[in-house]
């Protein structure tokens, strides 16, 4: 499983660059403008400068309305500024064919510039609170329009978390119909490293954090502190350990 950590800042990125040997992804955003949120294109271009060379750099499109013109074109600004993972959170569709054609453009914009960048399809586990496309309907929506990898975040940040909405039995579903597909799965909201047993379990490709590795758990007020970044990581490998011990015993 990878770990994606997302900073708000450039200063924020710099602090993860010191706990670069214990991520895989820097994701950057902007908390204050919605759950993926975007960020500025310079603050993108500072950050791929501040990280190490070899950890990719992933951008936040936004939680994005259902226009399709502009969210390709918003697509393009992210990975021109050095992003090579593109997220793309859907809170305005309200169906899978809204989906499927905002992703569609959101493909065929990064994807012209830069082939070889990763676009994820993300949608939320608190759905119901929103009204935007089921949490399940993700795999099928980023097969159909193209993109590498199915996410889902929490849209509110008010501490409820990724199982609260999405129980562990249906989260490893969506793994599988995005295995299915061919897909890499991510899954992120509000995640604790109680969380990490089951992630490991049902196959997660990606883990997303932020508020677990902040300074008093605090996603909003606190900083992302090296320190918990490791120790985050440190739970990551005792679970692939102790999955990894327990599968061949199952079998
Ligand atoms: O993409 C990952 C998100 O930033 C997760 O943030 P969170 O752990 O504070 O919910």
């Amino acid at each position: 499983m990878l770990l994606l950590i997302s900073p708000d800042s450039v200063e924020e990125a710099l602090d993860c660059a010191k706990a670069a040997e214990h991520l895989d992804i820097v994701d950057v955003k902007k908390p204050d403008e919605g759950s993926l949120g975007a960020n500025y294109p310079w603050v993108i271009r500072e950050i791929r400068e501040a990280v190490p060379a070899d950890k990719p750099v992933s951008a936040t499109v936004g939680d994005v309305p259902y226009k399709p013109g502009t969210v390709a074109q918003a697509a393009l600004g992210a990975v021109v500024s050095g992003a090579t993972y593109i997220k793309v959170g859907l809170y305005g569709c309200t169906t899978p064919q809204q989906a499927v054609e905002v992703m569609r453009g959101v493909v065929r914009a990064v994807k012209d510039h830069r082939p070889e960048a990763l676009v994820v399809a993300s949608g939320y586990a608190d759905a119901h609170r929103i009204g935007c496309v089921n949490p399940l309907a993700l795999p099928d929506i980023a097969a159909r329009s193209g993109a590498d990898a199915a996410m889902l975040d929490t849209a509110i940040k008010d501490g409820s978390r990724l199982f609260d909405h999405v129980p562990p039995d249906v989260c490893a579903e969506f793994v599988r119909l995005a295995h299915d597909v061919g897909l890499l799965a991510a899954l992120a909201g509000s995640v604790k490293q109680a969380d990490l047993g089951p992630l490991t379990r049902i196959g997660t490709d990606i883990v997303g954090v932020r508020g677990a590795v902040c300074e008093g758990g605090d996603r909003t007020a606190g900083r992302i502190q090296p320190h918990l970044v490791a120790a985050f990581r440190a739970e990551m490998e005792r679970q692939a350990r102790e999955h990894a011990a327990a599968v061949p015993a199952a079998n």
